[in-house]
């Protein structure tokens, strides 16, 4: 018990007040950092929810879209790879494998044009979606792309389209593609093959004028060497290089009979490419027994 005359005494009670304020602002401090610990773990939970939910894309099925060019890469003389950036870096384009967007552009004439692309990415590619488009010298469309330049903004709308994948909904894909034809083919093999439970097998019958003109080879060839057993590309050529070792000419019913199994009720060919020889190849199929339900256009 403090005497009387130590309350007098300043020096004690200046002790006492420091202690007092003390221990006020110990508290203080221990109650300020809960409260910012507190606060700092609802951020990152808010973050992680916000990561974790499922994005619904960024398309419009109804609606065009504005998405940004942000790289553009020449292939060759007419071909090009234009990266596109979405929204944000979490956002995914919400394409479901098998279908398409639309694109809108203006011809040489200034008029509108709309035309079908497949982008060659997923939506486990996030961030971007990257279209490979072949630019043809009096294609309307072909125009707009060839103009185009990083930062441009070019107009999308999708999903479209009626063919939707279900892994393992048949037992073996034929493809057939021409030229450009080759991207919806591409986008379905890397779903697969990206898909450790999915066993379908790939047949691809892949048609070009020149070497030069095949697309995404490289890609190609490296999930024919990864995955030899689900999927096997064949290359058909016009105009083929001295030492071909591929089908030369257009793609004939002895080529589909050799590479493709047979007709089967789990079994569906899909092709993609000039009108013409998407009509060639759907009297090939027809000949060679494939029932229409067997067989999809894109
Ligand atoms: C589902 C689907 C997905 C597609 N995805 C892609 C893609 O990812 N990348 C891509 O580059 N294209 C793709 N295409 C083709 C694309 O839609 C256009 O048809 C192509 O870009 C040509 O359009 P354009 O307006 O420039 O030519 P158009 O003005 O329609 O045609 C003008 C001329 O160009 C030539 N031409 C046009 N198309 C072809 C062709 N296929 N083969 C040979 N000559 C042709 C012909 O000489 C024709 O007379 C896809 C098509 C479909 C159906």
């Amino acid at each position: 018990m403090p005497k009387l005359s130590d309350l007098t005494n300043y020096t004690f009670l200046e002790a006492q007040i420091s202690e007092f304020f003390n221990i006020i602002s110990q508290e203080e401090v221990v109650k300020g950092n809960l409260l910012g610990i507190l606060v700092a773990a609802l951020i990152v939970i808010g973050v992680w929810f916000y990561a974790k939910k499922p994005s619904k894309g960024c398309l419009d099925p109804k609606k065009f879209k504005e998405f940004r060019l942000v790289k553009r890469t020449q292939l060759s003389h007419n071909t090009a790879r234009f990266r596109f950036a979405l929204p944000k870096p979490t956002s995914v384009l919400g394409l479901p494998v098998g279908l398409h967007i639309r694109c809108r552009g203006r011809d040489s004439q200034d008029e509108e044009v709309v035309r079908p692309y497949t982008p060659i990415t997923l939506d486990s590619d996030v961030g971007y979606f990257e279209l490979v488009v072949k630019m043809y010298l009096k294609g309307r469309m072909s125009h707009h792309f060839r103009e185009m330049q990083e930062g441009d903004y070019l107009h999308v709308l999708g999903p479209v389209g009626r063919f939707r994948y279900k892994p393992g909904e048949v037992q073996a894909f034929g493809m057939l593609a021409g030229g450009s034809g080759i991207t919806p083919m591409f986008q379905l093999t890397r779903a697969i093959l990206e898909n450790p439970k999915d066993n379908t097998k790939i047949r691809l019958i892949y048609a070009n004028v020149t070497v030069d003109d095949i697309l995404l080879k490289e890609e190609l060839d490296g999930f024919a060497s990864v995955h030899p057993d689900s999927f096997k590309v064949y290359y058909v050529l016009n105009q083929p290089p001295e030492k071909w070792i591929g089908g030369v000419g257009f793609i004939s019913k002895d080529m589909i009979k050799t590479h493709y199994p047979g007709p089967a009720p789990d079994i569906k060919i899909l092709r993609c490419g000039p009108t013409g020889m998407n009509k060639a190849m759907a009297a090939h199929l027809t000949e060679l027994g494939y029932a229409p339900e067997m067989q999809f256009e894109f």
